[in-house]
């Protein structure tokens, strides 16, 4: 018989899991919605990743949800999302973005195609907005089709859903130091926020953070499935696997140790953890994940091509991308981590 013990239920480690979060980043602002940042904020796809990003936005009270206004080629999601958010539709991209000062950008990079900024250059957005997208691949030059000047290039991931995401961002020079803040804000709703001045750093954070919670997924999926090989029930199994990443996760952070330390420190001579780890060294885990992201960056690189949206293509090493160099107004404005120089 399998006994499981609990000493925290799900809520008393979730506690723990955000107040330890709070310890490595900058604090969640508190809203009081007097002072909203924006006056209409429109966002073109109501995907997955728009999604991520428009609930904690909401649901912290960053702004209320009357003042977005949503718009998607895919008119029932495009219902879907407005019913559980509360915010309002369009029926056309320049209907969305008309007088908006905020306008996300969450379409498929394959949809980013002519048709879409002609559509785009229809309506009159305010003379200040600014134009966050987060669409994988694509550089801020090719948002000079529109005719928004401040634009902003982020690759953020979908554990923003639960306010525990991670984007990368950079932009145009000409966002001033209080547009930036308000980005870094804007971010900070659905998690941590890390400003890079070159561009190129966003093909490189897709592959890590961006596309990194797949890696991670397929690692969760594979420990549950062998669990369940050698006899675990699967919901046990489960749970054994989400608290070991976890806890492995918030040790690594709180102890500061390198992670190799770490590992040491739970491979006992001749013990199992050896046995394990030898399969890993054998099966090349290392080499395996580091081509997978490499695969990742180069596919990044590809789709800034503009017509190399059909699929991966197999160009082996990477180019340089457009880098952009905004100002460094950034720099006293935030506790976030700020990549300037390598
Ligand atoms: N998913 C992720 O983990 C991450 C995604 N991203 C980026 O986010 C972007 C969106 O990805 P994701 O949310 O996963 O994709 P989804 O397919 O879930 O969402 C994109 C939505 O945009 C709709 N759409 C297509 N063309 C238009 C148009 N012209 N106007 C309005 N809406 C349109 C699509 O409709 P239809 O399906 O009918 O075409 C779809 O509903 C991508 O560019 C991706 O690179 C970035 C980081 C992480
Ligand atoms: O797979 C993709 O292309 C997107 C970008 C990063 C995560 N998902």
């Amino acid at each position: 018989m399998i006994r499981l013990f609990h000493h925290h239920s799900s809520t008393t480690s979730r506690l723990f899991f955000r107040s330890a979060r709070y310890h490595y980043s900058t604090e969640k602002p508190s809203f009081d919605g007097t002072t909203p940042a924006f006056s209409k904020i429109a966002c073109i796809g109501t995907g997955k990743m728009a999604h991520a990003l428009l609930k904690p936005m909401i649901t912290t009270g960053f702004h209320p949800a009357k003042d977005f206004t949503v718009f998607d080629v895919s008119t029932n999601l495009m219902e879907q999302v407005s019913k559980e958010l509360g915010v309002k539709t369009a029926e056309s991209i320049p209907e969305a973005i008309e007088d908006a000062d905020f306008i996300l950008c969450a379409v498929k990079p394959q949809n980013l195609n002519s048709a879409f900024f002609a559509e785009f250059r229809k309506a009159q957005p305010h003379p200040n907005a600014i134009l966050l997208s987060v669409i994988a691949g694509k550089t801020i030059d090719v948002f000079h089709h529109t005719h928004i000047n401040k634009i902003v290039r982020s690759m953020p991931n979908t554990p923003a859903q639960v306010g525990e995401g991670m984007t990368v961002w950079s932009c145009t020079p000409n966002l001033t130091g209080s547009d930036r803040n308000l980005i870094q804000t804007v971010l900070s709703t659905c998690g941590h926020s890390m400003y890079v001045d070159d561009e190129s750093y966003i093909d490189m954070a897709t592959s890590i953070s961006g596309s990194g919670p797949a890696y991670i997924f397929l690692l969760m999926e594979s420990m549950i499935d062998g669990a369940v090989h050698m006899g675990f029930p699967r919901d046990k199994a489960t749970t054994l696997v989400y608290h070991t990443m976890l806890g492995s996760t918030l040790y690594a952070m709180e102890s500061g140790e390198h992670p190799a330390i770490l590992r040491n420190m739970v491979t006992s001579p001749s013990g199992t953890t050896a046995s394990a780890l030898y399969e890993l060294e054998n099966g090349k885990i290392r080499t395996v994940i580091k081509d997978a992201m490499w695969a990742c960056y180069r596919r990044s690189l590809e789709m800034g091509n503009h017509d190399s949206n059909v699929g991966p293509g197999r160009s082996q090493s990477p180019h340089v991308v457009h880098a952009a160099t905004p100002d460094s107004e950034l720099s006293n404005s935030s506790d976030d981590e700020d990549v300037r120089q390598r």
